[in-house]
């Protein structure tokens, strides 16, 4: 789900090179990439959520025997489809919550790649997966990183810490006020990862490690006071486990998502495939520092909404995508950004213990507030 995008992209190649095959492709409006990639994938389902893309959709593949949906609805029977047993979820945002929950209840595979899923109804679908016997498996890298470390240790008691690193994104370093001048162009400049808009921004303002907290928390159930961030600039450390003997286990890699993406389809076996090797004689030296939550304080209120629990981390993740979907379209300034998404943390009440009609509540709650603001 989300084929057309970066993680979608990238996917398709995983799986042409490790000879799986395809069951279904969605995405949202670019329908002439979705149909190169049906009439080469050949999938029984190809889904458009916008309807009008859908329409165009179904007179591209009108010679063939592919059908076409639309809407949620579309998006749903992909997620639900009796012939996959593994859905990627690579939707951007927290339309691809009801999707996951969907694959989630019929006890799929998820390949987790959408982490605002995780961060608005983490404990939701954790527990969901629990009860319908459904493999939660991480491609965000870090967490990929993690779940590789942990393989082995059956007990969650042995964990002192998670150990997520942070690259710094492109400001790295910079004051307050340098960061008041950033230009929709230099925040889409990641320093070492091709990925798209939305998340390249959330490196920028550090707010894509304060949903990968939230995201450690919820895959890992790990309270935040065991989980840290590092800053390392090289983004070859993926992420780390320090284990209560001191032992400090770390996965590393080229900066390449591709195998995140095919370990968390071919897990628990690893196969050889398309990513890029990892050269150690031709490595930058390895870094580590603190993060600067005074500088990029989207990572200290997102941390706050991790310990606030319940649709705090909705709130804060509707007003993020809400506030970054401002920025570019270039409405807002960069630094606005942490400020429409401190005053929708500061409006919109929490809910503890959220059903999914709570948690949409608030999502939609938190947007109006931003978009309110920034009128
Ligand atoms: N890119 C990366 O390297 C990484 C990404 N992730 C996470 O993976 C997810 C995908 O990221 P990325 O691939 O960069 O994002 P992109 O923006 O590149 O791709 C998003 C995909 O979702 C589809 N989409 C967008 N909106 C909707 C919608 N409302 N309904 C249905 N489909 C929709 C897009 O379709 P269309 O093309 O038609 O717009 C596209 O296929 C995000 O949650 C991100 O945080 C995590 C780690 C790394
Ligand atoms: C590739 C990936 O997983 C991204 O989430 C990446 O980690 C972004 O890097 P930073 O947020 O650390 O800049
Ligand atoms: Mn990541």
């Amino acid at each position: 789900m989300g084929s057309t995008g970066s993680i979608g992209r990238q996917a398709l190649e995983v799986i042409e090179a490790c000879g799986m095959s395809v069951a279904a492709l969605t995405a949202n409006r670019s329908v002439e990439l979705l149909e190169r990639q049906a009439r080469r994938f050949r999938p029984e389902l190809t889904v458009a959520a916008d309807e009008k893309a859908a329409s165009d959709l179904r007179v591209r593949l009108a010679d063939t025997d592919i059908r076409v949906a639309s809407g949620q609805e579309g998006l749903l029977e992909a997620a639900a489809l009796e012939s996959a047993d593994t859905v990627l979820t690579a939707v951007v945002g927290v339309a691809g919550l009801e999707p996951t929950l969907c694959a989630v209840r019929r006890g799929k595979r998820i390949a987790l790649a959408n982490k605002e899923t995780m961060v608005c109804a983490g404990q939701l679908v954790m527990d969901e997966a629990d009860r319908c016997g459904a493999e939660i498996v991480p491609v965000d890298s870090e967490h990929s990183a993690i779940f590789q470390c942990l393989q082995g240790s059956g007990d969650r008691r042995e964990v002192r810490r998670l150990i997520l690193t942070a690259s710094g994104g492109p400001f790295y370093g910079w004051s307050r006020e340098q960061l008041r001048e950033v230009t929709l162009s230099q925040a889409l400049k990641h320093p070492n990862w091709a990925m798209g808009a939305k998340i390249t921004v959330d490196s920028a303002t550090l707010m894509n490690k304060g949903l990968e907290f939230i995201e450690a928390m919820r895959l890992y159930r790990m309270p935040p006071e065991k989980i840290s961030i590092v800053v390392h600039r090289e983004s070859i450390v993926h992420s780390l486990v320090e284990y209560c003997d001191n032992a400090v286990l770390a996965q590393l890699g080229a900066a390449d998502m591709r195998l995140p993406i095919q370990y968390a389809l071919t897990w628990p076996e690893r196969t050889i495939g398309p990513a890029r090797p990892l050269d150690l004689l031709h490595c930058p030296p390895l870094t580590f520092g603190m993060p600067d939550c005074e500088a990029f304080p989207c990572l200290a209120i997102a941390m706050e909404a991790a310990r606030t629990g319940g649709t705090a981390t909705a709130i804060l993740n509707g007003a993020n995508e809400a506030a970054v979907g401002l920025f570019l379209e270039e409405r807002i300034g960069f630094m606005d950004i942490p400020a429409l998404v401190e005053r929708a943390m500061s409006v919109v009440p929490v809910v503890q213990a959220p059903q999914l009609e709570q948690i949409m509540a608030a999502d939609r709650a938190a947007r109006d507030a931003v978009r309110s603001t920034a009128r």
